[in-house]
C-alpha cells in the first residue's frame, strides 16, 4: 500500500512543500517568500500563519484532497539534543519548537506547521532528523574551556540519508559501515559517521569548521571579539552565519557566480575558490583521523557537489584516504517522505521526544 504524505520544508526565504505517494513525488512547489514580506514578522515563529496559509493554498492549487493524506512530516528544528530518528509530533515537542529552545531556525515551523494540517484531518504530524541530532562521543564535546561544551548543529537529515545511500552503493548497512561525510551547501558541515553514529561533527551554526558560501567557519577568535566591539550586537552573529565565507571575501554565495569570476580572470576569486577546498579537505582529513583511518568512503554532498572543478579540488587533498562517493545536491524532501514511510509502513518505530 503506497501511503500519501505530505512534506514540509521551511526555509530561510522559502517553503517548499511536496506531497509523496510511498516513494514516488507526486508534486513539489518551492514558495518563495520576499524580503518585504518576511520584514513583517519580528520572529520566525510569527510567520506561522503566514507560512500555513500558503502551504493550503499551494496544495489547493494543486487540487489535492487532504482526505487522502496518511501522515504530514516537517523538517525541525532546534530543539533539544536528540538521537537521529523519526519523532512524532506532540505538545513538548512543539513548546521547544516554539520557544526556540536552543534557537531560533525557519525550520521550527516545519513540525508545527506540519501538526496544524495532520490535526485537521485526525493524522499524526512527524519531524525527521533534525539539526540538533546528537550522537557525539564524549571527547569530542570538550570546547577548550570550561565555559563552553561543543553542540552537535548540522545538517543531519541530508547526512543520514546520503550515509545510507552510500552504504547500499558498498552492498551494507549504513550501520555497519565508518564514513566522513561532508555537507557543502550554504553551510559546510563535515561529520564522523561511525557504525551509524555521528560521533564527531562541525557545528554548521556556531563559527566551527571551514568556511562556506555564507559562513565564516573558525575564526581568530580574539581579533574577531574585539573587532565586533565596534558593530552592534545583530550584526556579530551575522558576521559568522550569513555575512561570511564567499559573501565576505566576493559580495556572493553563489559559487557558479564565483565561477565565472574565474572565467574572467578574476585572481582573488580564484584564491577564495582554492581556500574554500583546501578547508574542507582539512577538516575531512580531521574526521577521516576521528575515524582512526577505519574510513569506507568521503561522500561529499550538497550544492557545492554540482560542481566538478571544485569537487577535483578538494578530490587532490584527500583521495588517499578512501574512495569518494559524491552525492550531488541534496533531497530533504525525499529524506522527510522516507522518514515518514519507514513508521507508516511499520519499519521504524516513531520516537518521543
Ligand atoms: N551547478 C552548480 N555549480 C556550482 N555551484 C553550485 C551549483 N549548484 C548549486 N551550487 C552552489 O551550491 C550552494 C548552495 O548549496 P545548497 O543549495 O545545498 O545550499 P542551501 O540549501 O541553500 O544551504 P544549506 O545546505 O546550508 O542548508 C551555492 O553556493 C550555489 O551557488
Ligand atoms: C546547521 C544546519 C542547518 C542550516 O545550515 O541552516
Amino acid at each position: 500500500m503506497a501511503f500519501e504524505t505530505l512534506v514540509i520544508n521551511p526555509g530561510s526565504t522559502s517553503t517548499k512543500v511536496a506531497v509523496y505517494g510511498g516513494q514516488d513525488q507526486l508534486f513539489q512547489d518551492e514558495i518563495s517568500h520576499s524580503v518585504s514580506e518576511l520584514k513583517q514578522y519580528d520572529t520566525i515563529i510569527d510567520q506561522f500563519n503566514y507560512r500555513l496559509e500558503a502551504i493550503l493554498s499551494c496544495l489547493e492549487t494543486h487540487h489535492y484532497p487532504l482526505e487522502n493524506l496518511a501522515a504530514v512530516v516537517g523538517r525541525g528544528g532546534l530543539l533539544r539534543p536528540i538521537e537521529s530518528g523519526t519523532y512524532l509530533v506532540t505538545e513538548a515537542l512543539k513548546n521547544d519548537l516554539r520557544v526556540g529552545v536552543s534557537g531560533q531556525h525557519a525550520s521550527n515551523l516545519g513540525g508545527l506547521i506540519a501538526d496544524d494540517i495532520a490535526k485537521r484531518q485526525g493524522l499524526s504530524a512527524y519531524i525527521v532528523d533534525p539539526v540538533v541530532v546528537d550522537e557525539l562521543q564524549d571527547t569530542a564535546r570538550y570546547s577548550g574551556s570550561k565555559d563552553f561544551e561543543r553542540k552537535s548543529i548540522f545538517h543531519a537529515l541530508n547526512h543520514k540519508a546520503v550515509g545510507r545511500i552510500a552504504a547500499k552503493g558498498l552492498r551494507k548497512e549504513y550501520q555497519d559501515a565508518n564514513f566522513v561525510i561532508a555537507h557543502l551547501g550554504g553551510g559546510v558541515s563535515v561529520g564522523a559517521h561511525a557504525l551509524g553514529k555521528v560521533i564527531d561533527v562541525n557545528n554548521a551554526l556556531d563559527g566551527e569548521g571551514p568556511f562556506s558560501p555564507e559562513r565564516s567557519g573558525n575564526l581568530p577568535l580574539w581579533e574577531f571579539t574585539r573587532k565586533m566591539q565596534e558593530v552592534p550586537a545583530s550584526e556579530v552573529y551575522s558576521q559568522i552565519v550569513g555575512k561570511g565565507g564567499l559573501v565576505s571575501y566576493l559580495g556572493t554565495n553563489d559559487l557558479r557566480e564565483v565561477q565565472r569570476m574565474m572565467d574572467e580572470g578574476n585572481e582573488v576569486a580564484s584564491q577564495v575558490f582554492e581556500a574554500m577546498a583546501y578547508q574542507i579537505a582539512k577538516e575531512i582529513g580531521a574526521y577521516a583521523t576521528v575515524l582512526k583511518g577505519q574510513v569506507d568512503g568521503i561522500v561529499l554532498t550538497g550544492g557545492l557537489a554540482r560542481s566538478p572543478l571544485f569537487i577535483e579540488k578538494i578530490q587532490q587533498y584527500i583521495d588517499w584516504i578512501a574512495p569518494i562517493i559524491v552525492v550531488p545536491g541534496e533531497d530533504e524532501m525525499g529524506a522527510l517522505n522516507e522518514g515518514a514511510q519507514r513508521v507508516l509502513d511499520g519499519t521504524e518505530e516513531a520516537k518521543h521526544y
